[in-house]
């Protein structure tokens, strides 16, 4: 079957993968109720078209913290992508630059931040976690800002990666073909040790990622770059208000796609209460579950600036590398195109919560 929508790709590169890559891939933490969710709240929210617009152009250009973008789409951050196809990252940014999307490098990227940057031909941002080990986080944003990174995103949803259970049965760790090659190799070294039962990432996780960091210590990183910093994790009113006062440049509403607590709501019902506690003043981006234009479309509507996918991505690579990424943010922005053009909306600035209908409240369930 030639793949048409993005949901195709799912089931294409689950029989191309190994048992365990994909289930760390697809998997979500806990009963994996969040991860769920993400995906069946879209689904819950009906659309309101207007007609007799003039919909002949339907314009998705944006731009991002100055940066040009085709659609307001963004590849998220994710770790490996040498676990689902040996182009790996360069599959990826190459796919995101034909597509005119943003792409998020991971501090874990399988692949040099250098050499990612060489491939990218859009705007290109470095994902963070925070470290116990201050100076290697320091030296990677300091290699990020040489190589051209425009943004950083700082993950502050994981103080340590949740139980996954899929990856607790498979015993799940990483193969000799995906390492975190950005990150010294002594500090990375436990995330390739199997032992039945557990997971490597989640015991590397313990050992070194610093679950002591507070709002105090954002000071200490935006004194030491210039780059903009972007918080990804946010899901609360009170977080965004404490992220606008600590002078973050842009906000990610995420549930980090149902792996890390879960029990959070989806990413599109916190939405609204970000949007609204920030209030304009900076970018308000969103993950988690978007595998439509329609979904693209409604998070915007919401008031987010970019909707950044992840699986999706990956899946398309896994499938058909470079071509099968490509494919997959092409049909988003496609599907968005015509989201507009058929709900009667021309220009993304006519995208507000005027279009959006009231949930059908069915769709969380255990
Ligand atoms: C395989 C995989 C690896 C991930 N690695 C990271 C990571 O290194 N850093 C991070 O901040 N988020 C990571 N995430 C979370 C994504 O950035 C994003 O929040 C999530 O995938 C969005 O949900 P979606 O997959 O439903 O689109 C990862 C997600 C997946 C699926
Ligand atoms: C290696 C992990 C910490 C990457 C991650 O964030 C994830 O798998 O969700």
């Amino acid at each position: 079957m030639k793949p048409l929508r993005v949901p195709d790709y799912a089931d294409l590169a689950r029989s191309c993968l190994a048992a365990d890559v994909a289930g760390y891939l697809n998997g979500g933490a806990g009963a994996e109720w969040t991860l769920r969710a993400n995906e069946s709240a879209y689904s819950a929210i009906p659309l309101r078209p207007r007609v007799l617009t003039d919909v002949e152009r339907c314009a998705t250009a944006t731009t991002l913290l100055g940066a040009d973008l085709a659609a307001p789409i963004g590849v998220a951050p994710m770790a490996y992508h040498r676990l689902f196809h040996p182009d790996g990252e360069i599959g990826t940014v190459r796919a995101a630059g034909a597509a005119g999307a943003l792409f998020v490098a991971s501090m874990f990227a399988s692949t040099d931040l250098a050499e990612i940057a060489a491939a990218a031909t859009g705007p290109l941002w470095l994902q963070l976690y925070w470290l116990r080990d201050r100076g290697a986080v320091l030296e990677l944003v300091g290699r990020a800002a040489e190589a051209g990174y425009g943004a950083l995103a700082l993950t502050v949803d994981t103080p340590r990666v949740a139980r996954r259970y899929r990856d607790l049965r498979s015993g799940f760790t990483l193969p000799a073909h995906a390492r975190a090659v950005n990150v010294d190799a002594a500090l990375m070294a436990t995330s390739h040790v199997a032992e039945a039962g557990t997971s490597a990432i989640e015991r590397h996780s313990l050992e070194r990622f610093d679950p002591r960091i507070t709002w105090a210590d954002l000071a200490w990183l935006r004194e030491r770059t210039a780059l903009p910093l972007v918080l990804k994790g946010i899901l609360t009113a009170e977080d965004a208000e404490l992220a606008v006062r600590h002078g973050v440049d842009g906000i990610i509403v995420s549930n980090h796609g149902g792996r890390q607590l879960d029990g959070v709501p989806a990413t599109i019902d916190a939405l609204p209460e970000v949007v609204d506690a920030v209030g304009g003043g900076l970018p308000v981006l969103v993950d988690g579950g978007v595998r439509t234009g329609s979904d693209v479309l409604k998070a915007l509507a919401v008031g987010a600036d970019t909707v950044l996918v992840g699986r999706p991505v990956l899946w398309g690579l896994a499938h058909a590398g470079t071509e099968g990424a490509q494919d997959v943010l092409q049909t988003l922005r496609e599907e968005l195109e015509e989201a507009m053009a058929l709900t009667g909306r021309p220009t993304l600035a006519h995208l507000d919560r005027s279009v959006l209908g009231t949930p059908n409240r069915t769709p969380y369930h255990h």
